[in-house]
Parts: C-alpha cells; structure tokens; sequence
C-alpha cells in the first residue's frame, strides 16, 4: 500500500497558500493511494541533482515537489510551487539519510556548491567551529560536504543565513556547536539513532523522521493535517519534548525551559499520552493558575485531540475551580471574602488587640509564613524561618500576630466566610485521607502556584508512577509565591527536563528580552537555581524597537501608527498585542486606538480574537503569543510599579524579590512578540531599560 508523507515545512506553506489552491492540493493528494493503482503522474525533473524527485500536477499553474523513493511505494511531498519554481527547486535538491541518525535529510546541492569561501573580517580570525574536530563533526551526522562548507564560517550569522540549503538535522548541530555547546551535550539532545542506518535507503529514512515526516493513510487524516497547518506542534514534537511527554516516570517530574520553548505544548502531549493509558473518564487532571490560562489549555488539547473519549478523560480547570468544586461538596455554597472585606477584618483585629502592625502587614505574615509552611501552632510559629520576609520578629511579637492571625480564621469560620487560601487548605484537609479524585495530574506554568494550592494537588493524585508532571518557568514568576516542591511533599528527584529551542520568538527579540532579567539568579522550586543559559531560538528578525517620547500623547500615537503599519503590512489585528503595566494605561490606549480607527479589545473583558488588537495588562499577557507585540508605559513611574514594591529600608530582601518579580514581568510581556517587538515610554525609561540597550 502507497505511504505518502508530508515535509512538515510544507503545512507552514499549505497555510499561507490561497483556498482554491488548498482545496486542489486537497483533493490532489486526497486521492493520491487511489491514483497509484491507477498510474501516479509523476514526472522526472531534468538536469536534477537526485533522480528520486519528481513533481505532480496541482493545476495548471501549479505543481507539488514529491520525492520518490526508487523501489517501494513510500513518497514525501515537499513543496507545492508555481510551475517553474517547482521544476527549478526540485533540480536543486538532494535526498540523503542522515549518518548519525538515520533521519532524512533535503539539501540544496546548488547553494552549498556555489556557496564562497568566506573571507574573515578581519585576519587570523578564528573560524567559528575551530574547536570541534572533523571526528565529532562526523559523529554527530554532519557530512563531508556539510563539513567542508562548516569551515569556511568564522561567523555564527553566516551560518545562520544558510539555514534554508543545509540538511536540517545537521544545521541544528551546527548552531549548537557555535552557541558554545559541547559534542557531548549536542549528542545528548538528538534522538537515539536506529540500530542500523541503510544511507540507500531513503524511503526507511522517510518511515523513521516524525521530527520531519508526517505519514497521511488517507483523505480524512490529510483534511486533519491541513485543517490546523500553523499547529505543526500536534505533530513535530523535539526529541527533548518528545522525551518529557512520553515518558514514564517513578514519580514527580517536570520540565522546565524559557518563554516559547514548547513547555505548554509538552503539558499538552503528556496529558494525551496520560489519557492513551487509562480507560476512566476525569481520571487525569490538566490545571495551571487562573481562568484564562485553564481555557487556553482546554482549546490546545480540542486541537491536540478529536477522540472524545479521550478528551473526557482528562479534566481541565484551575486550580482554584478545583478548590472550590471540592470543598463546596462537603461544605455547600462557598461565600468569598472580597479584598476590602478582608482589609476591614484585620484593621479591625489590630484595633481589637492594640496591635503595631498594619494590616497588609498581618495578611501577608498570613499568607506568606503561616499558610505557606501550613503552620497550625504557635509553637511552631515561633521556630518558623521567616526567609523573605525582611522584619525581624520576636516572639512576643510572633504571639500578637499568632493571635490575630487565630481571631481572623475565627472570624471566617463564625462568620461562614472564605478565602480562596482557606477553600484551598480545606479541599487539600478533606483529600489527604480521602479518596483521591485523579490518577494523574499535569500543571502548566507551575511557577506561580501558591504553597497551598501544591498541597492540594499532591492531596489529589495518589503517590507513584506518573502521578504529577510540572511544566513551568520561574524566570516568569509574576506572583509572589515562591515554593519549595520538597517542602509541600513533591520530590523530583532529578525526573527533569529542560528546554533550550524557542519555537516563538526570533532570536534577536529573545536576547533583548533576556537582558531584561540583568542575569539574576533565580530559584528553580527545588532548592537549586534556574538558568537561562543556552536558551536559543533559531529563527532571526529585525531587533526590538525601544523608543522614548516627550509625553503620553506623543507616545499613544506612536503606537497607533506602529499598528497602522503592522496592519498595512497584512498582519491581522487579532496578532497584535499591546501590554502596559497598569489597566489604566491599557485603557487609554484602547481610547486612541479606537480614535485613530484600529479595532482593539480590553483582554480585562474579552478574550483575544481574530479582528481586533489585544490590548491588556501585562499580567494578562501570559500564555498568549502575538505576531507583533507593542509593550508601553515603560517609564520610571509604571515599571518598576510602585506599589508592588517593599521599600529597601523596610526589608531590602522583598524589596529585592519584588524588583526581580517585576522584571519578569516586562520580561513575559516582551517575549509574548513572534516577529516584531516595539517597546516605548514617554518621560524618563524604566530603569530596567536603561541599563539595557536602549538605541
Ligand atoms: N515542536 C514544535 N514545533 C513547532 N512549534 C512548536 C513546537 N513546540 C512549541 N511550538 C510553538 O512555540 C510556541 C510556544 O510554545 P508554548 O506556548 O508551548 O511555549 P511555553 O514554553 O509554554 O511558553 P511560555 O513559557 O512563554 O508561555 C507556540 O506557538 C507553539 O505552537
């Protein structure tokens, strides 16, 4: 039976085609098993570097590219172009089996041949994979010809600018090699190799690169493929991504990555593969930390999963839904505390006891000790480490806050009152000894959970194989809660993964973005620190636009003619984004938008669609992604945010914290951008600009 397999750049170009071109495609490789019974009409290409490529009539304008292996029925289709554009790409192109990995390969002979020599800027200058031998080079699939040309770079950007004619596998090994990545680590990052590679056997090849390949059995599986051609994640998973979705693991595992490098799309995976294995309806649970994030899961899994059997298995909802929905069950309706209410109870304990504290003071003291250690006494509250919490107590202090912190819990449970913290303890008390309602459960953007809502979900899955997967990034931690897994009972125990390879972001918007964190250390949630290093994108674009007005006015209509321009060049308003520290500014954005005839929508009452500008805090920029970012109000007054920050001279530890946490912020809202990023403020800059590259 004919195999026919799609190159997975192909979907990428099935997308931007027009849809009468689409559906002939459609209907041309719809019928392409049939057509090989009948006689395929493949025609050879002339003067072509690898006999095997042929090409197929799409219309009469236009043709597919399809390789075709000598013996067996296994084809790929490559390319779909206008008539003479595929006759001339075919020619230049060859088929070759990967040495080191048996994956198939596409490469253009013409380019690599004629490429030049490349002249040192300057000379004696080194070149660039000077300390990498031709062993290792080998070792890791690279090829004679493949080599010979690596030599002549001294550049990393030349390298780069000849992505397009390099067999992929090897271009990938060769930007590792020049991002400073040793053979070992490059080794340790490629899938494993096949037990024997066949360099003849191209068809083989084709069979063993899902990384590359997808294989289509018929009409109803090509319409799937084509209905989502950007979401190429469904399919094309890095061996890295592939590994922490697919694995089985002894106990709690997770993995980690920068912005953009697939950390929700493994989330993803791994909850299809949980659901693969059991047969329970609601046995898996997906969850993360707000509402919007929880909905954008639930519409990554319908585009992930058509089986709804499957899909009934896993359950997805966030975590303070899932909070709610048990202990409501035990308790009835759930009233919730507002703020201000919350605010008024302990001014009036303080009043109460005659106590010296402020109430923003006790809450957090509340939050941030007490229910983060799960503290029940006073004797424990009094050996507590209070780390990060700057103001030293002593312990009759700690008493006049033991006892306000007991007159409040009392107030709540006379009063039958809650706080989302208290319904959340309360769901983790009645699970620990209860019946566990999943059997596994997988967390996405983990490093925002609060102690107590970990608790919870250790409460809810029972210990062992499987039982949690994490997937998160501390470096944008936008809350305040920092958590120990070991401390809340989750043991990683080296079960890690880290992702290197953003698939969002251009590598030029990312190393500007990285800047931003000033190269902090920063925690990894068990007990070591997290890095950035190595994070890499292989797709380069124009660098951020940073740029400073005279006044507010000036800098809104700056952004409404960027938008302008974005829009003109045919990029859709529901693919920009504009992220400002405060609603209010995001407001009056929306305002002079809306003047200037740019459709645009509050993401504070909307979500993001197709046909207007997403406009939001950059809070509520997380977990989404936009073609064209615009973040504004990045002045002295807004970023770093005031209000968020703990002076130094009160406790120069928060007041540390609360910096680096509203770096990250700017930092999430700035990696949000695919292509264009333009960063501006009117005034002094944030000073987190300006000791960053301001042009
Ligand atoms: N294997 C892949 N192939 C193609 N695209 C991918 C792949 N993995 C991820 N992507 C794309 O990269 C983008 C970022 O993915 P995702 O949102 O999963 O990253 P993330 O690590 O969770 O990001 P962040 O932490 O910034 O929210 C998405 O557009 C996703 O479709």
């Amino acid at each position: 039976m004919a195999q026919l397999f799609i190159d997975k750049g192909f979907f990428f170009e099935f997308g931007k085609l027009e849809k009468s071109v689409q559906d002939k495609v459609y209907d041309v490789f719809g019928k392409f098993e049939q057509a090989t019974h009948t006689g395929l009409h493949l025609e050879k290409v002339n003067n072509a570097h690898d006999s095997r490529m042929r090409t197929i009539r799409i219309d009469q304008f236009w043709r597919g590219v399809v390789l075709a292996p000598e013996s067996g029925d296994t084809y790929m289709l490559l390319k779909v172009l206008p008539h003479d554009d595929a006759y001339q790409w075919a020619a230049r192109r060859k088929a070759t089996v990967n040495a080191a990995i048996g994956v198939v390969e596409i490469r253009d002979m013409v380019a690599i041949e004629e490429h030049p020599a490349e002249v040192p800027d300057h000379p004696g200058t080194a070149p660039l994979l000077a300390d990498v031998s031709d062993v290792d080079l080998e070792r890791l699939g690279v090829d004679e010809q493949v080599r010979g040309f690596a030599r002549t770079l001294t550049r990393v950007d030349q390298l780069e600018s000849a992505r397009g004619m390099l067999p992929e596998a090897q271009y990938d090994v060769l930007l590792a090699l020049a991002a400073g990545y040793t053979p070992e680590q490059v080794w340790e990052e490629m899938p494993p190799p096949p037990t024997s590679i066949d360099p003849g056997d191209v068809a083989a090849a084709i069979a063993r690169s899902p990384q590359r390949a997808v294989l289509v059995t018929g009409p109803d599986e090509l319409m799937e493929a084509f209905t989502y051609p950007f979401a190429l994640w469904r399919i094309y998973l890095h061996p890295t991504q592939e590994r922490a979705a697919h694995a089985s693991y002894s106990g709690p595992a997770r993995v980690m990555g920068g912005p953009g490098t697939g950390k929700t799309v493994v989330a993803l995976h791994r909850a299809r593969h949980l659901a693969e294995r059991t047969a329970t309806d609601r046995s898996i649970l997906l969850t993360t930390f707000t509402k919007t994030l929880a909905s954008s899961l639930e519409d990554g899994l319908r585009i992930l999963i058509d089986d709804e059997d499957l899909l009934r298995r896993i359950d997805v909802r966030h975590i303070d839904q899932l909070a709610y929905q048990i202990t409501s069950r035990e308790h009835g309706r759930l009233p919730v505390l507002k703020e201000s209410d919350e605010k008024n109870r302990w001014l009036e304990i303080i009043k109460r006891f005659g106590l010296p504290f402020t109430d923003a003071f006790l809450a957090q003291e509340w939050r941030h000790v007490i229910l983060a250690q799960d503290i029940t006494s006073l004797l424990d509250y009094q050996r507590a480490r209070r780390t990060g919490r700057g103001v030293r107590l002593g312990s009759v202090q700690r008493e006049q806050i033991w006892d306000a912190v007991t007159a409040f819990a009392d107030g709540l449970a006379v009063d039958g009152v809650w706080t989302y913290e208290t319904i959340c303890v309360e769901a983790a008390r009645l699970l620990r000894d209860g019946d566990k309602p999943y059997r596994h459960i997988v967390v996405d953007e983990a490093q925002d959970l609060a102690p107590w809502q970990w608790r919870l979900l250790r409460a809810a899955v029972p210990a062992g194989q499987d039982d949690l997967f994490i997937a998160g990034d501390t470096h944008q931690r936008i809350y305040e809660h920092r958590v120990s897994l070991r401390q809340v009972g989750i043991d990683i125990a080296g079960r890690a993964e880290r992702l290197k390879l953003n698939y969002r972001t251009t590598a030029e918007i990312l190393a500007w973005s990285i800047g931003l964190l000033h190269g902090e250390p920063i925690d990894d949630m068990d007990e070591g620190l997290d890095r950035l290093a190595g994070c890499r994108s292989a797709v380069h674009g124009t660098p951020p636009t940073v740029q400073g007005f005279p006044t507010r006015n000036a800098e809104l209509a700056h952004l409404a003619s960027a938008i302008r321009q974005w829009l003109d060049k045919g990029v859709e308003a529901g693919q920009i984004g504009v992220a400002a520290r405060t609603s209010m500014v995001a407001d009056e954005a929306i305002k002079v938008l809306k003047a200037a005839g740019i459709p645009a929508v509050s993401l504070a009452k909307h979500s993001v669609n197709d046909s207007e500008v997403a406009v939001g805090t950059m809070h509520r920029m997380k977990g989404l992604e936009f073609r064209c970012m615009a973040v504004i109000g990045v002045n002295e007054h807004y970023v770093p945010y005031p209000s968020a920050i703990v002076s130094a001279e009160i406790d120069a530890h928060a007041h540390a914290r609360d910096l680096q946490r509203e770096r990250s912020l700017l930092f999430v809202a700035a990696t949000r951008a695919r292509e264009d990023l333009l960063v501006t403020w009117h005034g002094n800059p944030s000073p987190f600009l300006s000791a960053h590259s301001i042009r």
